[in-house]
């Protein structure tokens, strides 16, 4: 981070172009945009027709020659010429037109950890489009921590969880760098696949499209609520609408095999840890950030299971790019690790 850090502070424009969010801060303005990363488009003439927000509750509703699209998938952006589109109309006319009259526009992009050089080509690719003269990119995991104010640059452990749509990304950090880290392939959209699969097998109910799920039935399922909750869908054989009472507790145990592998993640990252920064955590713990850690009670779930405290990031869904964005604008200090004098 010390090295990089010089040259964030010369971007004037952070993104995070996530599998389910976009969001982009402007350097001084703050968070100018945090949109799902959404495209609809109409297949007859290839005209874009709606993005984010919108494009988003189109899904499922959508006549034949209406195609609604997410151009980022896994962290990685799959559809570079309509995650270009979807960018320039979220960003808006009156942004692009100040970005074009700067002729060194700098863009910084979070970057899921470990990411490979094709991802970070199509990310750079991407932005490039907007106008960028250069793109800087930052790990997503440092950019978390520095948003969830924790001191990255202290030679104290810290470790951080990044609960994505796609992934869960974990690390421990120390001296601003990554000691050790893992990506687990599990992230808000296998919790949604897990509820929906429970529901098809016990209750034969589709679930509507999986951004109107019944966030409210998983609402208090790890507070251990015995109320059972009653979910509105389609029946598998009928096709008509049908509503189910469901039992809470199923539903924590439909969940239980996601979370789990947030869990063996967080352990593995643990072992790779040496001792001393292992001793630092079990009093300060874990550190969730990323949509997904808005899941009520993820932090007791994930603290009981380690034995460690976790503690949920205020804002977690905007702290990467709030983080990169406190970067770009000189709030965080680099330690300064010259060899000494003598
Ligand atoms: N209140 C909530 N409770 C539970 N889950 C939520 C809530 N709000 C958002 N999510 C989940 O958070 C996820 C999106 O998180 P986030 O915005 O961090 O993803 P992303 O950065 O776009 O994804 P990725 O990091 O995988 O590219 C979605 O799967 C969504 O279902």
């Amino acid at each position: 981070m010390p090295e990089s850090l010089e040259h964030l502070r010369r971007c004037s424009v952070a993104v995070d172009l996530g599998a389910a969010r976009t969001r982009v801060y402007v350097k001084n303005s703050g968070l100018v945009v945090d949109e799902p990363s959404v495209a609809a488009v109409n297949t007859r003439t290839g005209a874009l027709i709606a993005v984010g927000e919108l494009a988003e509750r189109m899904t499922g509703r959508t006549p034949q020659h209406i195609r609604v699209c997410r151009p980022v998938s896994g962290g990685t952006v799959v559809d570079i010429d309509m995650a270009q589109r979807m960018l320039r109309h979220l960003i808006g006319d009156k942004l692009r037109r100040a970005w074009r009259r700067k002729p060194t526009l700098r863009i910084a992009a979070c970057t899921p950890h470990d990411s490979e050089p094709l991802t970070q080509r199509a990310a750079v690719e991407t932005l490039t489009a907007l106008g960028a003269r250069r793109v800087e990119l930052a790990n997503t995991l440092v950019c978390a921590a520095v948003g969830a104010g924790l001191p990255v640059e202290r030679p104290e452990a810290t470790m951080m969880v990044v609960c994505g749509a796609s992934t869960t990304q974990v690390a421990v950090l120390s001296l601003g760098s990554i000691v050790a880290a893992e990506t687990i392939p599990v992230g808000g959209h296998s919790i949604d696949h897990a509820v929906a699969e429970y529901l098809r097998g016990k209750h034969e109910l589709v679930m509507p499209h999986p951004t109107t799920r019944p966030l409210d039935l998983i609402l208090d399922v790890a507070h251990g609520s015995g109320e059972p909750a009653e979910v509105h869908g389609r029946d598998v054989a009928t096709g008509l609408a049908r509503s189910v009472v469901v039992d809470r507790e199923n539903i924590r145990r439909a969940i239980g095999t996601p979370l789990t592998a947030v869990l063996d993640g967080i352990r593995a990252v643990l072992r790779q840890c040496p001792p001393d920064l292992v001793a630092d955590l079990s009093d300060r713990g874990i550190m969730l950030a990323g949509g997904s850690a808005l899941l009520p009670g993820l932090d007791t779930m994930l603290s009981q299971g380690t034995g460690m405290p976790a503690h949920t990031a205020e804002r977690p869904d905007t702290c990467a790019v709030r983080g990169l964005g406190a970067m770009l604008e000189g709030k965080v200090r680099p330690l300064h690790l010259d060899p000494l004098a003598g």
